[in-house]
């Protein structure tokens, strides 16, 4: 029996209708995209620990049950980001050899969180008082930047590099939401929340307690919240370099999402190692900046002043 691609019709977390590519096996339909690199897959963990979990598949191709809805939404929002990094930087997937793309959904018992544990991304359902964590797709694209992340500049998930690590997550996050143009923000989770308020905010990371400038950066033992508050820094850095703005005084020009990325891209990629630091970052965006504009370019200012203005030299 040769195995055949679908495909089916999805409803995702919030009452969305998409088309999900599905490959048909041995009289069932399964969530396997066999569209983008060597594959997409999406597993259901049937609300136990165990990773993967079963690959999701059902008789008619029609995902709409409301229990279906984060795996649809896991799997069509894994193809968004797969898309971004190929047709902005023709990285085939996150490892740019076209690696699998696997994602577990129904993930524990009212697992109010997310994750890519280095072999794949996993979400919770919430607890009730958020939606299911695939149902945001700067969240998707957020845990699958760790995987291009962990490929590729490797940076150690504590202090600094670790700030780092969570900061390119956020602004790629942001970048992929606004690849895919739906209702776009700087602000990292609001798709989860049923008041529209996020976990992180690029623009203003002081709207949720986050840090904004160096001189505020958390200095305590909390990895797990060094890395998600002092990233504020880095994100506030993005964000004026794509919008602009004064903050604390300096000026900074915007030179747009588009550059934003290419300059990010490009640092995390080809100049920042494992153990990089605010002020490595500083000098790597620089260093891109030129590569790609020009030493002198209205981007290389624009890249210095932002990081001015968040006190990283
Ligand atoms: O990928 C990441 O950096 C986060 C991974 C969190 C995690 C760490 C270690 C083991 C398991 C899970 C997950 C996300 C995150 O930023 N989590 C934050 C915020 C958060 C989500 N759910 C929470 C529940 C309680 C407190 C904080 C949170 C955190 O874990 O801090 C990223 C985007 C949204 C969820
Ligand atoms: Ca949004
Ligand atoms: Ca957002
Ligand atoms: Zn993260």
């Amino acid at each position: 029996m040769v195995d055949s691609n679908q495909i089916g019709f999805g409803i995702g977390v919030h009452g969305d209708k998409k088309q999900v590519n599905t490959v048909f096996s041995n009289s069932y339909y399964y969530l396997q995209d066999n569209t983008r690199g060597k594959g997409i897959y999406t597993y259901d963990a049937k609300n136990s620990n165990r990773l993967p979990g079963t690959l999701w598949r059902n008789a008619d191709n029609q995902f709409t049950a409301k229990y279906d809805g984060p795996a649809v939404d896991a799997h069509y929002y894994a193809g968004v980001v797969y898309d971004y990094y190929k047709n902005k930087f023709n990285r085939n997937s996150y490892d740019g050899a076209g690696a699998p793309i696997k994602s577990t959904v129904h993930y524990g018992k009212s697992y109010t969180n997310a994750f890519w544990n280095s072999y794949q991304m996993v979400y919770g359902d919430g607890d009730g008082s958020t939606y299911p964590f695939s149902g945001a797709l700067d969240v998707v694209g957020h845990e699958l930047t760790h995987a291009v992340t962990e490929k590729t500049a490797n940076l150690i998930y504590e202090n600094e590099s670790g700030a780092l690590n969570e900061a390119m997550s956020d602004i790629f996050g942001t970048l992929i939401e606004y690849y895919n143009n739906q209702n776009p923000d700087w602000e990292i989770g609001e798709d989860l929340s049923f008041n529209r308020q996020g976990f992180r905010s690029l623009a203003d990371p002081t709207k949720y307690g986050d840090p904004d400038h160096y001189s505020k950066r958390y200095r305590g033992s909390n990895q797990n919240y060094l890395v998600h508050t002092n990233s504020g820094i880095i994100n506030k850095a993005a964000y004026l370099i794509s919008e602009g703005g004064t903050h604390y005084g300096v000026t900074v020009n915007g030179i747009g999402k588009e550059k934003l990325g290419n300059i990010f891209y490009r640092a995390l990629t080809q100049y920042l190692t494992e153990s990089a630091t605010f002020s490595q970052m500083r000098a790597a965006a620089l260093q891109a900046a030129t590569d790609l504009y020009g030493a002198a370019s209205a981007e290389v200012i624009s890249v210095g002043k932002a990081f001015d203005a968040v006190g990283v030299n």
